[in-house]
């Protein structure tokens, strides 16, 4: 299988910090990709190279067969990428339908003139959301008025949306509870059933076992290991992550 996302050694220095050392990993179409490491392990900071945010200092992304290189988030977003960050970046005070078109509005055209179409805006905010079983109660209702799984909902349709091929997720259920952790690993699976692929930062080991097909070790700015899901451990991947296991 050719990997939608190949990295290749790829380095990147905050001044005297090293967060990122020739790391190499793939991310495999219409999989679920975990990457898991402690605290500092430069999870963020990779992920963050592929959303356009930071730019290595030195080797090599591909990402569906062409080197990327990205100047902001938007080149990433218009390459196909998409990232649910932790804060959400949901706008409060505009409804349901409004955050998903946010930023990419359907407009009429009359003339030189453009204007908004929010009835059509509207019809498809409800067809996303029913496509992915997103459970809010209404595309016209405000995001303050949503629950925090409701957001996290939101914010994954938003980024399933406008024909993105990676989805990539930092700690999407880190501050929800059960029930909404469990709602938020459905649309999850189902992003994955849509045929995107789902590149998911999490601390949860049994959330990285129940989820992935395959999990990505970082430590130190290193990718020390990768396994098929099915074919490790929890103890494993935790052996991984402190080093007491070498790569
Ligand atoms: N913008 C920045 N400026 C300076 N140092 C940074 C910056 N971003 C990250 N770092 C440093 O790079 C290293 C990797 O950080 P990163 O946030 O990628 O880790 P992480 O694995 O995502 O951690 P966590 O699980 O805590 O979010 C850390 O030492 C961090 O302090």
């Amino acid at each position: 299988m050719t990997a939608l996302v190949d990295v290749k050694d790829v380095n990147l220095a905050f001044g005297s910090v090293q967060a990122l050392r020739d790391v190499s990993l793939q991310v495999q179409p219409g999989e679920i990709t975990a990457l898991v490491g402690d605290n500092g392990a430069g999870k963020s900071t990779l992920v963050r190279c592929l959303s356009g945010i930071h730019r290595p200092d030195g080797g090599e992304i591909v990402f569906d067969g062409t080197p990327i290189d990205f100047h902001s988030p938007e080149d990433a977003r218009k390459a196909g990428i998409e990232t649910v960050h932790q804060n959400l970046a949901l706008v409060e005070d505009l409804t349901v339908w409004q955050n998903l078109f946010l930023n990419r509005e359907l407009v009429h055209s009359f003339g030189p003139f453009g204007v908004l179409n929010r009835p059509a805006m509207k019809r498809e905010a409800q067809r996303m959301v029913s496509a992915l079983a997103v459970n809010v109660p209404d595309v016209a209702s405000k995001v303050r008025r949503l629950s925090g799984g409701q957001r996290q909902a939101v914010s994954i349709c938003r980024a399933a949306s406008f024909s993105s091929k990676l989805v990539i997720m930092d700690e999407p259920t880190a501050a929800l509870g059960v029930q909404e952790t469990a709602r938020v690993e459905d649309l999850i699976k189902g992003l994955r059933d849509e045929g995107h692929a789902v590149l998911l930062i999490s601390h949860n080991f049994a959330q990285v076992l129940k989820l992935s097909d395959q999990v990505w070790v970082m430590r130190s700015g290193r990718c020390v290991g990768g396994r098929r899901t099915e074919a490790t451990t929890g103890e494993e991947i935790v052996a991984l992550i402190t080093g007491a296991l070498a790569a």
